[in-house]
């Protein structure tokens, strides 16, 4: 029998395009600990892969699809945590006990938060739970530097966890981002992802579980940043940035697209914040996952099988200051190697900079 709290406590998943939430998000739902949580993921709703890629689809996974999470998706936040709390009731849905959203790279974590605080039928029933933060190791620096949502995200985090260490050649800019960390939020409890941590009762569990480890760690836990809070309403997004999706309807050729792709970001990786993407490639029945954050490709993954009925490959490319014109251009040499034809749209996050001063 599972004792549901009076108030459930909503964590919040947050960290810069490719940090590694979704990552981390499968990771810790595999663990027994989580098995009572309720998964909210916010994601470009065009590409549809996050919850893909965290492999559990039931009646306590919800996407919210039509946005970014702090701005144009607030509406369906509430409704969908409404809606899972009259389900819960009603015993339509497993009693989960907790819930964790996982933001988009792009959200600003306070309007999120005071979703919670500010709607009259959740206050009575959510808390918030902890943020968490996911800092890559090989792009946090720079994102710090150049992104003020990297900044609010990592401020605002209950628990900062460091992803990719393993790719991180150069140590000591790794200890210059724990350093950075450390001054940004000196509060919070920093970890290192990996196969064996952070454990999900740290950053997810039972509050008293995580004040045992405050009491460890070197550190506090919770952030309490008066100058970041006073816009805690606003939301505060990179102007420069938008996105658009390349639709391409015919399998496409794997070796021809990857030497596109990283000659694509060796060159303009400073300017490609995330690409990601599912693609259908020539000779394969799966579809295989594509993932680069700036200068960096990850290796492709297979899935188990397609999201919907579409076929088609569909990458999502969220920029900063490129020109579309540009990717177009590349795309289509590529494209016509290929003997394929590519689509290009606006994507989510064009709509996400238009909505900044609504
Ligand atoms: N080597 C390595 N790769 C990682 C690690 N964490 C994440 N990745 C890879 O980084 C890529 C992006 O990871 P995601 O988990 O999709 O990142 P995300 O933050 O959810 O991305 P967005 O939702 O687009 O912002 C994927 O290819 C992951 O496999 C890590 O600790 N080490």
């Amino acid at each position: 029998m599972v004792d549901i709290p009076v108030f459930t406590p909503v964590h919040l998943l947050t960290g810069f395009l490719g940090s590694g939430k979704t990552t981390l998000l499968k990771r810790l739902l595999a663990d027994p600990a989580l098995a009572d949580t309720a998964v909210l993921i916010n994601e470009f709703g065009e590409i549809g892969l996050d919850h893909q890629l965290v492999e559990r689809i039931d009646d306590t996974m919800v996407l919210l699809q039509s946005g970014c999470v702090c701005c144009t998706v607030r509406g369906e936040l509430a409704e969908a945590l409404r809606d899972l709390h009259s389900r819960r009731e009603r015993g339509l849905v497993p009693p989960f006990t907790r819930v964790v959203i996982e933001s988009t790279g792009l959200a600003d974590p306070f309007p999120v938060l005071s979703t919670l605080k500010s709607d009259p039928v959740l206050r009575h029933h959510f808390r918030a739970g902890s943020v968490v933060t996911t800092v890559d190791a090989v792009n946090g620096l720079s994102q710090l530097d150049t992104y003020v949502e990297s900044t609010r995200q990592a401020a605002i985090a209950d628990r900062l966890v460091i992803t990719k260490t393993d790719l991180c050649q150069d140590k000591a800019e790794l200890s210059f981002l724990l350093s950075r960390l450390a001054e940004l939020n000196p509060d919070a409890l920093r970890t290192i992802a990996g196969d064996d941590g952070p454990d999900a009762e740290i950053l997810f569990g039972d509050d008293t579980v995580q004040r045992a480890a405050k009491l460890q760690s070197t550190s506090g836990f919770y952030c309490d940043n008066p100058a970041l809070k006073v816009t805690a309403d606003g939301v505060a997004h990179h102007t420069a940035i938008s996105s658009f999706i390349v639709a391409v309807d015919e399998p496409i050729d794997w070796t021809g697209f990857g030497v596109w792709l990283t000659m694509l970001l060796n060159r303009h990786g400073d300017r490609v914040l995330r690409v990601k993407g599912i693609l259908a490639l020539a000779g394969e029945e799966r579809p295989v996952a594509v993932h680069g954050v700036q200068h960096l490709v990850h290796p492709p993954v297979h899935l188990a099988g397609w999201p919907s009925a579409e076929r088609s490959s569909r990458l999502v490319f969220i920029v900063d200051g490129l020109d579309v014109n540009l990717l177009k251009r590349s795309f289509n040499a590529f494209a016509l190697a290929g003997n394929v034809e590519a689509r290009l749209q606006p994507g989510a996050a064009s709509r996400i900079r238009n909505t900044q001063s609504s």
